[in-house]
């Protein structure tokens, strides 16, 4: 029996040709998945879109845009036990790359149409859905001043530009973070909650690694005293992440419950998975296994090898499977 799916598309998220990446999704899901599709406006959301398709008892449901797309139309299958599918089509993409799913059309269909599901966690932040990370001061400001415009026209980057820009405006605050065992105060410039993270989310990287099924969430904290240290702190991270180790610096503190209270003085701006949502206080609980989500059957490993590309390439094989050529050319 063919297989059915609601799926959920933004007709304008991404620097891609929709109409072309729609085309694509399509050849590549149709032949296996009858699919009903619902296109996102200005007006109606990807998330009015899922809760409508988890009210019609649809068995999949599907969503294809940027990160807000992706979570919009997440946050409405919380719970539901409907499994849920990714095609990221955005400028960041960390909610496929923070759970591991391929962010190529190609691959994520693959992904999919492999049908192989796990159960992750997402947590609440003052009761809005969560499904990466919730940020305070720092990341905040990041994601207000990568606007709309500078996103188009310069990608990922305009991220990065904006942090820098943030950088130079370095302000800390108070903090008082507390957890069901205790009362941490402190002074930091940036407090991250995550329950799953991208590496390019920098400001999570604390602990080495984040684990998006373990029923818990972790908290960065990032305290430099000045600017150069807000930069060493910052790049610390990157390396340390990009290593699979902790951070060791004494301006970085993290820690891990399933439930945080977090107090600012002066209030800051708060952003829940790349939305500015609001400000400080808020509270996080974590929902373990609150989501089901098709992901490849193997992890994606780190290219060990890549060739393709290469003037000229001849690939021999030593030892060819049986009925398959010794040797494979691969021309431009
Ligand atoms: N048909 C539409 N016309 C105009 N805006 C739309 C439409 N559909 C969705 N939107 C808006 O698109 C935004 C979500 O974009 P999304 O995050 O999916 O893509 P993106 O911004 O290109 O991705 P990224 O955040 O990675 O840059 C929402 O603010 C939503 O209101």
């Amino acid at each position: 029996m063919n297989r059915s799916a609601c799926l959920i598309f933004n007709p304008v998220a991404g620097q891609g040709n929709p109409e072309q990446e729609l085309l694509e999704i399509r050849s590549l899901l149709e032949p296996t998945i009858d699919l009903d599709i619902h296109f996102t406006t200005e007006e109606i959301d990807a998330d009015q879109l899922a809760e409508a398709a988890v009210q019609r008892g649809v068995d999949e449901i599907i969503a294809s845009g940027g990160d807000g797309t992706l979570s919009a139309a997440a946050t409405a299958v919380i719970n539901t036990n409907i499994p849920f599918g990714i095609i990221s089509r955005g400028t960041a993409n960390a909610f496929a790359t923070a759970l591991g799913i391929p962010d190529t059309i190609e691959a994520a269909c693959q992904t999919i149409l492999q049908g192989v599901t796990r159960d992750i966690d997402v947590a609440y932040c003052n009761d809005r859905p969560l499904i990466l990370l919730a940020g305070i001061g720092f990341e905040a400001e990041t994601v207000e001043k990568a606007n709309r415009e500078a996103k188009n026209r310069f990608g990922i980057i305009a991220y990065i530009l904006a942090g820098i820009q943030q950088l130079r405006e370095l302000q800390s605050f108070d903090v008082e973070i507390e957890t069901d065992e205790k009362i941490i105060k402190t002074t930091a410039a940036a407090v991250t909650v995550a329950n799953a993270a991208p590496p390019t989310s920098v400001l999570a990287q604390g602990p080495a690694g984040i684990i998006y099924n373990d029923g818990l969430l972790d908290v960065t904290i990032v305290a430099p005293v000045n600017k150069a240290g807000a930069i060493a702190a910052t790049y610390h991270l990157f390396q340390s992440a990009s290593a699979g180790n902790a951070a060791e610096r004494d301006d970085i503190g993290y820690l891990r419950a399933k439930h945080f209270k977090i107090t600012t003085d002066p209030v800051q701006k708060v952003v829940v998975d790349g939305e500015l949502v609001g400000t400080t206080p808020i509270e996080v609980k974590c929902v373990p296994a609150g989501l089901k989500v098709f992901v490849p059957t193997v992890e994606e490993a780190e290219l060990a090898e890549k060739l393709e590309g290469l003037p000229n390439l001849v690939i021999e094989l030593k030892h060819p499977p049986e009925g398959e050529a010794e040797t494979v050319e691969l021309k431009e």
